[in-house]
């Protein structure tokens, strides 16, 4: 039996060990081997790495780097230290088991994506064939035409997105799938490459209101498993890679502790810094986020899941990990560099790096935004904002399954499954001529140009061995980035590539490469990962099951049965033990693989036995269950049969009522008509009506004028008649006096022409007294005696006809005209008789009564004190036009011993709307267009005035005489 021996830089076989002899036999490149690092194994056994010598001699030479040995000083090598072969390597974790020697193995999916033109009319060098290929022509500026290479170059790849393609159909295509696949415990790598500027890291990272790929990868991984995640802090990194979990108790511990932790952290920040991160800024980028809504589907139900994430940037070639805690206080040490480590399953991973364990979308976007602050990204000419770094965001999907009763996490760590989906964003290649870059840039962009070679070396090689069947050491150690990448390539999961490019003319010579690179990448094959089944025999769908169990125990509850302490009983148990352990032929081993599966066996027997016992008692619940089933029926189905009864009788009184309802809603339907019509004439009548009362008021209008007319009419064929009638009487009682005084002797006519001389003079006095007086006379006597007063003419405009009607009542018949009333006792004494209820004028001028006594109703007593008297009138018309007459006359003392009013003066105030129009104003008007005074209102107002007693059924008109 013999074991190899192969070379740690170029893997070759280099040495046989045979048991037999204990000594080496050379082989394969036959160049001799030397020991290059030892490795101490726990157990105490050291054991040697080799190189072959032609590797040493071309890492002399430093055309080819070799890993760091471990120990500086190699131990000197010692003939009697046995040597003991290196062991096979274990199977990566969710490298498929070569059995049959044939390992599935899919290419790596090569997509190209290009973006929009930065300028319009911009000459371009590339054109979109079909779906899957795109033509590049040369522009005469470009390298390769001055070089005479003017062809045109066709790239196939598994799908090109055009200028106008969607973030989401981009992400669908290739993503999603990686998606699936990571939540289904496989890992997965998806990078952006390409030209400075031609569009990575908006593919990549997008803008909050249309995600690229790392948004829309978290949203689609929370809404897949929202239920069906682990409580905070179940899950805790083991510092190596790896996960445990831990019960609910120390979970609830553990995240205490964290919040206490990350308060004391976020106090320290606030105080130290006044921006606070640009929280305002992620919240503002929150709030304008449109998530993805789609989610993945085939997922296992019965697992709890926690998402992990963690973000670190190659930057000179040196790792940092962007979500570092940073102690803001004190010395700041700023990032440190992190090393890449190789874990107990040959990962890669980033050693002591930050993984922080998200709940959702938002955590982790803003643990994105975080690192995204700490990029190195740096201006140049192509583009403004480049990236000058390698950014990595690794998301981390830990998975473990429910117990028995779907109700705890199974916490033993071969349970716990972990898959990682990486997304790079890598910095573009660019040439310093372009870029016209000075100091940190051109060292950037070297690194940069350096880290993107070795890729493109790696996957050459890659090629190489698998077209040729060659076993050249691929450099994956030569930069961090494929260093970090190795375990994808070494078929550690699915790989996709997208190509971004910029297609405009100037970038061509750049964009040929990359189209090179990408071509040569699209060829290179990597093993399907295909991850093991863990099966624990556990029943699948026991998540729902307990769900289910709680919701009828609550609900039995709600009914007032006593549930409380049922517990969930998930058996019967679906599968009698876990898969088949691996096991493999191996003479050493043959012992330790019997007693394996020996105990598998036994176990496997052991739920067997279980499982049939189980059966029978189930069978016999279940006989017994239908029986009882049965003897329910059998009463159901009669009941069923009354209540079917009862249904059809209800049935008929429900057609029944209907009928009525119809019948009714038909009756409802014709009176609606009905009142429909009898609305619409109610409407003709009312306008009918309407225009019937305009009739009417109109003609009582009409009415009132001829009235007023007539009155003025008789009124004046009476004064007339009342003129000639005592015209004629006083002519007829002077014939008479003519006719007797000759008849009489002369005493007698002596005594009787003194007689009847006075009598004449009494007659003619009263003749004077009676005979109404004209115009010219209107004026009363007592006006022009009566001091305080302003005499007025007829000329004065102001007094109308009605004034002097008022005036005329004043008549001076049985006042004592002599009367003077002396100044002492105060003749501006007023009675201020105004309106019950007075409309406000609100003018401006208004009349001055000094020393007034304000009254609604008039006394006597009011009369006999004062000396003056107002009366006050107020007409007011339907368009509120208001009319305000002040009647002002003297208070006299009358021949009987009374007192009277001598009116004076009238005062019209009138208040119009300078609006409106003579036709839109109708006014009450006397036929010679002024104003009419109410007699009966004025008249019954000043009863009192006007007679010195109160004479309430008195007309005016009959007054008229007496004054
Ligand atoms: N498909 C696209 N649609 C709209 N704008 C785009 C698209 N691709 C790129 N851009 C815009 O082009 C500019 C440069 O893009 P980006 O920064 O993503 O390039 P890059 O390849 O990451 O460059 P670098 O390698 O220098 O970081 C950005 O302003 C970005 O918004």
């Amino acid at each position: 039996m013999s074991d190899e021996v192969r070379c740690l830089a170029c893997d070759n076989v280099v040495a046989d060990h045979h048991d037999s002899c204990g000594g080496w036999q050379h082989r394969g490149c036959q160049t001799g081997l030397s020991r290059y690092k030892y490795n101490k194994l726990r157990s105490g056994i050291i054991t040697f790495d080799f190189i072959c010598n032609r590797c040493k001699f071309l890492s002399s030479q430093s055309s080819l780097s070799l890993p760091m040995p471990i120990m500086e000083s190699t131990p000197m090598f010692n003939s009697r230290t046995p040597m003991v072969p290196r062991k096979p390597r274990p199977t990566p974790r969710g490298r498929p088991v070569e059995r049959s020697g044939t390992v599935e193995q899919d290419p790596v999916e090569v997509f190209c994506r290009i973006r929009p033109p930065e300028q319009e009319e911009q000459e371009e060098c590339v054109t979109v064939v079909d779906h899957s290929t795109v033509k590049l022509s040369p522009p005469p500026t470009s390298f390769a035409f001055r070089n005479g290479n003017g062809k045109e170059q066709i790239y196939k790849f598994q799908q090109v997105f055009g200028p106008n393609c969607t973030q989401k159909d981009l992400f669908d295509r290739t993503t999603k799938p990686l998606v699936s696949d990571l939540l289904t415990g496989k890992n997965g790598l998806l990078f952006a490459y390409g030209v400075t500027g031609s569009g990575k890291t908006y593919t990549m990272e997008g803008i909050p209101q249309d995600g690229g790929i790392i948004r829309r990868t978290l949203d689609v991984v929370f809404n897949s498993i929202t239920e069906y995640q682990a409580k905070r802090c179940i899950f805790k990194t083991d510092g190596m890679n790896g996960f445990d979990a831990q019960s609910e108790s120390d979970a609830f511990s553990d995240r205490r502790r964290q919040d206490a932790l990350s308060g004391s952290r976020a106090t320290r920040t606030r105080k130290t810094r006044q921006d606070p991160g640009g929280s305002n800024s992620n919240s503002q980028n929150n709030s304008q986020r449109i998530p993805d809504i789609s989610r993945i589907d085939e997922i296992d139900e019965d697992n709890v899941f926690s998402i992990f994430v963690s973000y670190v940037e190659i930057y000179n070639n040196y790792i940092y990990d962007l979500l570092e805690y940073v102690q803001e206080v004190g010395p700041s040490r700023g990032l440190q560099t992190k090393i890449i480590r190789e874990d107990a399953q040959h990962n890669m991973y980033v050693h002591s790096c930050t993984e922080v364990e998200v709940k959702s979308p938002e955590d982790a976007l803003e643990v994105l935004h975080r690192g995204q602050k700490r990029r190195k990204i740096a201006y140049t000419r192509l583009n403004c904002e480049s990236s000058r770094s390698h950014s990595i965001f690794t998301i981390r999907v830990v998975q473990a399954p429910l117990d028995a009763q779907g109700e705890e996490v199974v916490t033993e760590k071969e349970n716990i499954t972990v898959s990682q989906l990486s997304l790079v964003d890598l910095a573009g290649s660019e040439r310093n001529v372009r870029t016209k870059a000075v100091g940190d840039r051109v060292k950037e962009a070297g690194n940069i140009n350096n880290s993107l070679m070795n890729l493109r070396t790696c996957i050459e090689i890659l090629r190489e061995n698998q077209l040729t069947g060659g076993n050249r050491k691929v450099p994956y150690r030569d930069s961090r980035l494929t260093h970090y990448f190795k375990n994808y390539f070494d078929g550690e999961g699915h790989v996709k590539m997208v190509v971004c490019i910029n297609p405009k003319a100037d970038d061509y010579d750049e964009t040929l490469t990359v189209m090179k690179f990408a071509e040569l990448a699209s060829e290179v094959q990597v093993q399907r990962c295909i991850q093991p089944r863990r099966d624990l025999g556990l029943p699948p769908g026991r998540r729902r099951a307990n769900q289910l169990f709680k919701e009828v125990r609550n609900r039995l509850q709600e009914e007032g049965y006593n549930a409380k302490n049922e517990v969930v009983d998930l058996s019967p148990i679906y599968s009698l033990a876990p898969d088949w352990p691996a096991v493999s032929y191996c003479p050493d081993t043959m012992e330790e693989v019997i007693t394996k599966l020996k105990t598998y066996l036994v176990k496997r027997i052991h739920n067997r036995e279980k499982l049939n016992t189980d059966l029978k008692d189930k069978i016999l619940s279940v006989r017994s269950h239908i029986a009882e089933m049965e003897n329910k029926n059998l009463v159901l189905n009669s009941e069923l049969r009354s209540i079917q009864t009862l249904y059809r009788d209800a049935l008929g009184t429900i057609r029944n009522l209907q009928a009525q309802v119809q019948n009714a809603e038909s009756a409802n339907d014709s009176l609606l008509k009905q009142l429909n019509e009898y609305q619409y004439l109610k409407v003709e009548c009312d306008v009918v009506r309407e225009e019937r009362d305009m009739a009417k008021v109109q003609g009582h209008l009409d009415k009132q004028r001829m009235k007023a007319r007539l009155k003025t009419k008789l009124e004046l064929e009476k004064e007339r008649l009342k003129n000639d009638m005592n015209t004629k009487l006083t002519q007829q009682k002077s014939e008479a006096i003519d006719l007797v005084l000759p008849v009489l002797s002369t005493n007698q006519s002596k005594i009787y022409r003194t007689q009847v001389k006075a009598l004449k003079e009494m007659l003619l006095v009263d003749d004077i007294r009676q005979t109404p007086r004209s115009s010219t006379e209107s004026e009363p006597p007592a006006a022009s005696a009566t001091p305080g007063f302003r005499p007025r003419t007829n000329s004065d405009p102001s007094i109308n006809t009605s004034q002097q009607q008022v005036v005329d009542l004043a008549g001076p018949a049985v006042v004592n005209l002599r009367h003077r009333r002396s100044r002492s006792q105060g003749c501006d004494k007023w009675v201020d008789h105004r309106p019950t209820q007075e409309v406000p004028t609100g003018t401006i001028l208004k009349p001055t009564l000094t020393r007034n006594k304000s009254v609604t109703r008039v006394r006597t007593d009011d009369l006999a004190k004062n000396h003056a008297y107002c009366l006050t009138t107020q007409r007011q018309d339907s368009h509120g036009e208001l009319e305000t007459k002040l009647y002002k006359g003297n208070i006299l003392p009358t021949a009987g011993g009374g007192t009277q009013v001598v009116f004076q003066d009238v005062e019209i105030l009138q208040q119009r709307d300078p609006m409106a129009t003579p036709q839109t104003s109708p006014r009450k008007r006397s036929s010679d267009g002024t104003p009419k005074v109410d007699h009966n209102t004025l008249q019954d107002r000043c009863a009192v005035g006007i007679q010195g007693y109160s004479t309430p059924n008195t007309h005016f008109s009959s007054k008229r005489s007496k004054m």
